[in-house]
């Protein structure tokens, strides 16, 4: 586990491209603001050239999709790829909503991504794993979700992060397991988009090992979760959204270094 890498990250203070969906953009621009990187949101296809040539991460979130949209991600997604610069997508209710999974399966087919961030239910639907996904929840759904974010890996030639109690990132071979978090994240809307916007952020500054970057982003924002939920003696989803912000500016990687829980 590569906890410097948070050092590193705020010392490099990378621009992250975020194609965001509309409900938590605003969560997610905080988020990457305070952990320490710069993130920029655009929905302008024209600009599409000159947001990647001053990203050092793009991160595409399937949200609040639009035609519009989609053609945008697909213009970035081949830029980005043409850039070799890392590109996060996270693929919001593909496992509730059919559309959105044949869109999903569209981007893939031609961009090729360096992580895919989702939760059971999403990942399991680009697997082809049957699992009661509900909305964008990972549902109830039940099955070994180390063997399907493998087999999404292998599937997609990329890194795999399964987020939930426990966070399961692979890269097809090796496997890592976070199991830090709280289940407050479950209670703010956002917390899966800011996740992946956060591995987004990592992998800009160790674009060469996603699977390293992948690792660290989900400690540090399960490892800063736990950390605030600590504190509380009633779950406050909304003062918990607010205080996830304050520390993920505060925290040390020594205080993450203390909490942290994790396979690798
Ligand atoms: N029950 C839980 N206990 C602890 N942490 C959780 C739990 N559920 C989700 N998390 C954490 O919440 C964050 C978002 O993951 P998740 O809820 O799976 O995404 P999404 O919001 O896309 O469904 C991750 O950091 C994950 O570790
Ligand atoms: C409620 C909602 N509807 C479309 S996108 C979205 C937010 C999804 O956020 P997350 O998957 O991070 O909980
Ligand atoms: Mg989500």
């Amino acid at each position: 586990m590569k906890l410097d890498l948070l050092t590193t990250l705020r010392q490099q203070n990378p621009v992250v491209f975020n194609i965001a969906n509309f409900v938590t953009v605003q969560d997610v621009a905080n988020g990457l603001n305070a952990v320490g990187a710069s993130p920029i949101m655009s929905a302008e296809v024209a600009e599409a050239d000159q947001m990647i040539a001053i990203a050092g991460a793009v991160c595409l979130n399937l949200g609040t999709l639009t035609t519009t949209q989609v053609n945008q991600m697909q213009i970035v997604g081949r830029l980005a790829n043409e850039r070799q610069l890392p590109i996060v997508f996270d693929p919001v209710a593909v496992g509730a909503v059919p559309y959105r999974l044949q869109v999903a399966q569209d981007l893939l087919a031609t961009i090729q991504m360096t992580v895919i961030r989702g939760n059971a239910g999403e990942i399991a639907a680009l697997a082809g794993v049957d699992w009661q996904a509900k909305g964008i929840d990972a549902g109830n759904g039940s099955g070994d979700v180390v063997a399907i974010a493998k087999a999404c890996a292998q599937k997609y030639h990329c890194v795999i992060v399964l987020s939930g109690p426990t966070d399961v990132i692979t890269d097809g071979t090796q496997v890592a397991k976070v199991h830090n978090g709280t289940e407050l994240f479950q209670l703010h809307v956002g917390s899966g988009d800011l996740l992946s916007s956060i591995v987004a952020a990592f992998t800009a500054v160790q674009s060469d090992a996603p699977f390293d970057a992948a690792q660290t982003a989900c400690l540090v924002l399960a490892g800063t979760g736990e950390l605030v939920a600590k504190q509380f003696t009633a779950p406050r989803p909304g003062t918990f959204a607010a205080d996830l912000i304050d520390k993920l500016h505060l925290v040390t990687v020594s205080e993450l270094t203390e909490v942290a829980d994790y396979e690798d």
